[in-house]
Parts: C-alpha cells; structure tokens; sequence
C-alpha cells in the first residue's frame, strides 16, 4: 500500500491494456490478483485492528480480489465472512472462489459487520448498479463502522467518475486503487466517496502522460542570483487593482524577484511592488519572465486592448486569468511563440472551449491541444494540461471558495512561469500545488490575503 503522490492514472481500457501486456510479458491474470487480494487483505488488517470483515464479491476479476483476500484473512485467523451477489464468471475468479471454503452468504440478505470490504465490482462495470444491488450495499455500508473499497466504491464509472447513491452517502474510509488509479480516483463526485486513496502496486508497468500530481523541485537561489534570476513578474492593473496586487503579493512570496503592476493608481499594496504607467514599450522590457493579465482588469475596451498588445506582441510568457479570460479568443493563441497559462475556473472553461468529449481530464487537454496552451482548470480538483501530459491535483480545500484566491493563484503561476529555466508546464504544476499548500497553511475562514502571505511558508517548505 503506496501513496499516490506522482502516481499514473490509467482509464479502464488503459488498465485492461496494461494488464495484457503484463500477461503477455509472463505474469498472468491468477498472479496479479493474487497480488491484488493479499494486499487488499494485508491493508484491510492493518487498519481494522481484529474487527469481523464482511466480503462482498461480485461476479468478474473484483470479486476474484475479494475471494483471495477473504482466504488470505482467514489464514491470518482473521474473522472474515463472505456475500456474493451471483457466481463468479472469470477463469480467475472462478479459481480464487474455488480458494474460499468458507460459507458464502447472497448480497441480497446478507448480515452486516463491522468492517465491509467492498470487492463487488471495479473497472469492468458496464451499467448502473440495479436497485436491489445499491440497496443492498447502502443497508450494509451504513451497518459498518467503516468501509474500504477494492480498487472502486463498486457501481463508480472508473473513467466518467459518476458515483452511484450508496457510496454517495456513506464514502468508503479508503480505497485501495488496484495497479493504478483510475480518473474517478481524482475527480468528483466519486473522488470524495472515495475516502483516502492508496495504490497497491501489482508491477504493471504504466504509461505516465497523466499523473497525480506530486511535490515541485522548484529552484532555490544560489550565490549568484539576483532579482531577475529569481524571476521577473509584470502585471497589468486595471479596473479592480485589489485583485491585481494580490496577485502580485502572491508572486513575491511564493518566489519571484521583482513583481511591477502596470497602469495602476500608483499606489497601495507592500512596498515590494514597483508600480509603474502602462506602456507597451515598459511591456516590451527583456528581462521581465512572465506577464499576467487579468485579475481585476476589467472587461471594457481598455481591457480588451491591453490583452490582443500582449497576445499579437509575443514577447513573453503570459498568464491570462479572470476577466482578461472574457475577452479571449482562445484560437487566437495559436499563432503565438511563447508559452501561455490559462486559468479557467468551469465556468469560464465552458465559455471558452464548450464541452469537449470525454471525463473533465480529456477536456482540459482537448482545450489545451486546440490553444497551443497550458490549461488550469480550476475546481475541487484541479487539472494542470498541455497537449499530451495532465497532473491532477487532489489537494483541494473548500476553504478556498472565496474572493480573491483566484487571484492569488494567477500570481503564484506567473511567478513559477518568470523563473528564466523554468518548464511552462512544471511551473504552472508547481504554481498550483503551492497555492493548495497555502490554503492548508492559511487554515480555515482565511481571506485572499492571508492564503498570499502563506505562500512565504508554503515555498520554505517545497
Ligand atoms: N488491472 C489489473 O491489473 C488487475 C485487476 N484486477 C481486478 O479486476 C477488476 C476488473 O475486473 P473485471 O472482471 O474486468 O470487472 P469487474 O470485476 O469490475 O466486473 C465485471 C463483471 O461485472 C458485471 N457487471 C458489470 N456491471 C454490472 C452491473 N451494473 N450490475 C451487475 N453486473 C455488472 C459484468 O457482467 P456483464 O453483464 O457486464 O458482462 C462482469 O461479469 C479490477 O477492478 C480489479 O479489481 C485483478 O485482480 C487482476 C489485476
Ligand atoms: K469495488
């Protein structure tokens, strides 16, 4: 049992692929679920301190899971019982039920335990559970004290993340993701019936273009630096100039060296900030590493105006975020040379780019394959998306939704995007997981102001 920080995640047809290829390399589907069962039975034991289990096993490869885990208790003179709502159907289930010889009780009026480990179904789910069957596992699951899931709260769709009423109200305490995790292991609504996550790993070898997100390797000064080593951040003021200095409070702590605000009042804020006029020529300046338009910059012609200069000039990375994000054609990107960031929340997102196909990890990267851009779609879950790679961040805090920590984050992205060896990607990865560490640092009820001045924190431990 791993934690999944880094992790790959694999859609169901990426799982079954991998998996193939493990068997076809000499591995079988008998070994990994052997694998799979003793781990699930070895964490179940680990956390459940002697408590009787209750084993719900369905009729494919996850109730296979179960049948071997429940053995492996067993053995362990752990107390165990066994449900099964049919027969098993695959070879391999077939034989680890053929393990089991204990007594199986039916799904349907089985007596509940304590503990009820959910092995019934994972990634082969092909359509909504039938009634009798959530019924069933809402009357046991809200009889236990805690549930753990194999691989999936059983009736979540593994790439859609739909969850199904039972795990909905009562969410497994953890969730053991079986070889990789699975895109509903991230997103809502079965991220949150999912409990805390863990990976048991089976030695599948997986592709990584999407992962977890794990902690940056940001860079940190050496002898030599100066202000414009660490990184220069220009930001473009407008309409709201609170909005901007936050961000331009954020990008100073969470580790540039120079932020200015352009065309604000000339005044207000740390005395850290330089304020200056705007003019395209100040804009042009070399040794500026990464422009932000947006926050609070307002939406009437000025705007708009500010925003296609910086786009058709391409001279620097940009962050584009909150209302510059309005008045956005997002085709007209692609024409550019430097890297941009976008930082939709959904609404936003929607505007932009409609509904792409696919779970809310194939949009993102849809949307940033069509720009020729670096997609954050912020949300519970955040998703980070080039053309080909996707991190997703699952350190989300509610406490986040208020005003003002938008902005805050467009500050801390361009301030990773300004640093002069920095991947565009990476940086706007590590701009996200910075602010999410903030959030946690800031506590509960914090304002925008406080989550800015956690980032001082936040980056001392990163
Ligand atoms: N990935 C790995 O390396 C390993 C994964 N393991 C485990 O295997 C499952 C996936 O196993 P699979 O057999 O493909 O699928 P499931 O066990 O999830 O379920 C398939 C069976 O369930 C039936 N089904 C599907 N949906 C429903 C439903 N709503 N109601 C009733 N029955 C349903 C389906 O029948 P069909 O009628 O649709 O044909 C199948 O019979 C993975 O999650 C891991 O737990 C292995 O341990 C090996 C390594
Ligand atoms: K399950």
């Amino acid at each position: 049992m791993i934690a999944i920080d880094g992790q790959p995640i694999l859609t169901a047809a990426q799982m079954r692929a991998a998996e193939d290829a493990a068997i076809a390399a000499g591995s079988s589907v008998t070994a990994l679920m052997q694998r799979a069962g003793e781990g699930i039975a070895a964490a179940t034991r680990r956390l459940v301190a002697g408590a009787e289990v209750l084993i719900v096993c369905g009729p494919g490869n996850n109730g296979g899971d179960g049948y071997v885990a429940a053995t492996a208790l067993a053995g362990l003179g752990h107390p165990v019982r066994v449900a099964a709502s049919g027969p098993p159907k695959t070879d391999a289930a077939i034989a680890a039920r053929a393990g089991w010889t204990g007594p199986i009780e039916a799904l349907t009026d089985a007596t509940p335990a304590p503990i009820l480990l959910d092995c019934l179904f994972g990634t082969g789910l092909t359509r909504p559970l039938a009634p009798e069957i959530d019924a069933a596992l809402a009357r046991l699951s809200h009889a236990a004290r805690l549930v753990i899931a194999a691989d999936l709260p059983s009736g979540t769709n593994a790439d859609t993340a739909e969850a199904p009423d039972w795990a909905k109200a009562r969410p497994a305490a953890l969730t053991l993701a079986l070889g990789a995790l699975k895109p509903a292991h991230g997103l809502h609504p079965a991220a949150a019936a999912c409990g805390t996550i863990r990976l048991i790993d089976l030695g599948i070898d997986r592709p990584d273009a999407v992962t977890v997100a794990a902690r940056p390797a940001l860079p940190q000064p050496g002898p030599a630096s100066h202000k414009y080593t660490r990184g220069m951040v220009a930001i473009v003021a407008g309409a709201m100039e609170g909005a901007a200095r936050l961000a331009a409070v954020a990008a100073l702590r969470s580790g540039a060296g120079y932020v200015a605000l352009y065309g604000g009042s000339g005044q207000g804020g740390p005395d850290a900030i330089v304020h200056r006029p705007y003019e395209p020529e100040a804009l042009a300046d070399e040794r500026i590493g990464a422009i932000l338009i947006g926050p609070g910059l307002g939406r009437d012609d000025e705007a708009r105006a500010h925003l296609q200069a910086l786009i058709e000039a391409d001279t620097h990375r940009l962050v584009i975020d909150g209302d510059a994000l309005h008045l956005l054609d997002p085709d007209a990107l692609r024409r550019r040379h430097n890297p941009v960031v976008l930082t939709p929340h959904a609404g936003e997102f929607h505007a932009l780019f409609g509904t792409p196909d696919g779970s809310l990890l194939d949009r993102a990267r849809t949307a940033a394959a069509r720009a020729g851009v670096i997609v954050v779609l912020k949300g519970p879950t955040t998703i980070v998306a080039d053309a080909a790679r996707v991190r997703i961040h699952l350190a989300g805090n509610p406490w986040l939704s208020t005003a003002g920590t938008g902005d805050v984050l467009a500050g801390t992205i361009a301030a990773q995007l300004a640093h002069p060896h920095a991947d565009p990607m990476a940086a706007a990865d590590a701009g996200v997981w910075l602010h999410a560490r903030a959030a946690w640092i800031a506590g509960k009820s914090f304002i925008a102001d406080d989550l800015a001045n956690a980032l001082t924190p936040a980056r001392a431990g990163a």
